[in-house]
């Protein structure tokens, strides 16, 4: 990394001022750092040339794609689907990408907005819960542009394991969100873990993600990332941890704290919407920045974008009339079903002996045929061997969604690496009914090809 001087020097907050630096830092170990404290020149190149590390790049534009639904754990602020009308809130899309659709929308958009310079994956669950998906896209996108800024925003659970490839995929920019690093704070943050084949749930959960995102964050900055930490504050919960906090992630050498305002509705479907836990106030955000800044950059011009937005920091552009260019439209799809009842959505993904197969298009709905699979889960055991799944894949040829009431994240991940959509939203809910539910979704989504009107036949 190259080593210039620059006239960037320590400046503790940073929500008007160029954004580089950071007050107490001892990290010039790390290689972010000179000697005195200052930002190497190649550094404060990445951070002022970037609309979300500092207020100084506002002249730049980002885009988001929304190409990674999963995730492997839950946080009681987040609900990931698909988003309403002129919602705008982290963890929602209104279309998920394919890696292909990602890099071509991003095209689309370098077109449109030149000024196009970062290109983020931040869900609309983790990046690294879609390894495939996401090194995929930031791949093609480096391929259709190498001087973009890539960058990927994740809860830190997979990040260890992933390091090497991001930066070998050309990763500059990684956030990791860090709520707290006392176990007894995260079980009340998170519901479950999932984590070596196994949901884990309470303080082992919450251990386990602090243990992960600290031996991830000091890898990441090892291989000379620049690693922002976004921080949610939830009064009551986390508002009291925040200065040991950020003093554990300055040793860690982070470069920027990034503290967020809950954001909480009982509208939006989450544990804490639906439990009144209250937003913070801006003093409360303010006094909680103060604290961290003792230790920490700290960031404040956040706007707490949707996975897939486009164009600069508060200024969206609309994406609807770039929806028909991103092709990829189908006249119809074919949807396996797992039910025990035969009326209701209500199997399990892993045991499912048989699917049912319909075939969706703008105009009807309709049962195909059944198709027997090797059951997937055997016992107790579903972190299944490879083989199970190939076979299952191989049932499924030509599926491109299927609905179930419960997915382990092996097979979710290994259906979405080989383009198959799993979903439990549908879980209880009466077959008819959830097919043409899905049905309106892939058609609101462009993703069938739009001509009204809906029957349900029976060809079997
Ligand atoms: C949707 S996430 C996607 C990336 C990744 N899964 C993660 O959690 O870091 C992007 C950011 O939005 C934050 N976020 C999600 N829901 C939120 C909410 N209701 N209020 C405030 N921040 C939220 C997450 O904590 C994270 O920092
Ligand atoms: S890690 Fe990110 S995507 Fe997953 S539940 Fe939490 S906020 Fe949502």
């Amino acid at each position: 990394m190259e080593q210039t001087q620059t006239s960037c020097k320590p400046s503790g907050t940073m929500p008007t001022g160029t954004g580089c630096s950071s007050q107490a830092s001892d990290d010039s170990a790390l290689g972010l750092k000179l000697d005195d404290g200052s930002l190497s020149a190649e550094v404060v190149n990445k951070v002022t040339t970037h609309p979300c590390y500092s207020p100084e790049g506002h002249k730049y534009a980002r885009i988001h794609l929304p190409v990674a639904p999963a995730c492997n754990i839950q946080c009681n602020y987040c609900n990931r689907k698909f988003d309403c009308s002129n919602e705008s809130r982290p963890g929602v899309v209104s279309k998920l990408l394919s890696p292909a659709q990602g890099a071509k929308r991003f095209s689309k958009v370098k077109e449109r907005i030149p000024q196009t310079n970062v290109v983020g994956i931040a869900g609309p669950g983790d990046p690294l819960a879609n390894p495939a998906a996401t090194l995929a896209t930031l791949k093609a996108v480096a391929l259709a542009e190498p001087d973009v800024h890539l960058c990927v925003s994740t809860n830190g659970l997979a990040l260890l394991e992933q390091v090497s490839a991001l930066k070998s995929a050309g990763v500059s920019h990684l956030t990791i969100t860090i709520n707290c690093i006392d176990a007894a704070i995260g079980e009340k943050i998170y519901p479950w873990v999932y984590f070596n084949h196994k949901r884990l749930r309470g303080r082992q959960a919450a251990q386990t993600l602090i243990d992960r995102q600290l031996a991830g964050l000091k890898a990441a900055v090892a291989a000379g990332m620049l690693v922002k930490v976004n921080t949610v504050l939830i009064p009551g919960i986390n508002d009291h941890h925040i200065e040991a906090l950020s003093q554990e992630l300055k040793n860690y050498g982070a470069l920027l704290h990034n503290i967020m305002p809950l954001i909480s509705d009982p509208a939006h479907g989450t544990y804490f919407g639906l439990t009144g836990q209250r937003q913070p106030t801006e003093d409360e955000v303010s006094t909680a920045r103060q604290a961290a800044g003792t230790n920490m950059a700290q960031m404040s011009h956040c706007q707490q974008c949707r996975a897939d937005a486009v164009g600069h920091l508060g200024q969206d552009v609309d994406l609807n009339d770039m929806a028909s260019s991103e092709s990829e439209v189908d006249s119809s799809v074919l949807v396996a079903v797992a039910s025990k009842s035969g009326v209701l959505i209500d199997q399990h993904f892993g045991y499912a002996q048989s699917f049912a197969i319909y075939r969706v298009s703008a105009t009807a709905i309709e049962r195909t045929e059944q198709r027997t699979v090797g059951q997937y889960c055997v016992g107790d055991d579903c972190d299944a061997a490879d083989s199970r799944m190939d076979a299952s894949l191989q049932a499924l040829s030509g599926v491109k969604h299927v609905l179930c009431s419960r997915i382990g994240m092996t097979p979710w991940q290994a259906l979405e690496q080989h383009g198959v959509m799993p979903s439990t939203e549908y879980a209880l809910f009466g077959i008819d009914d959830a097919l043409e539910q899905l049905q309106s979704q892939l058609l609101e989504n462009g993703q069938l090809q739009a001509v009204p009107s809906t029957t349900i036949k029976e060809a079997m």
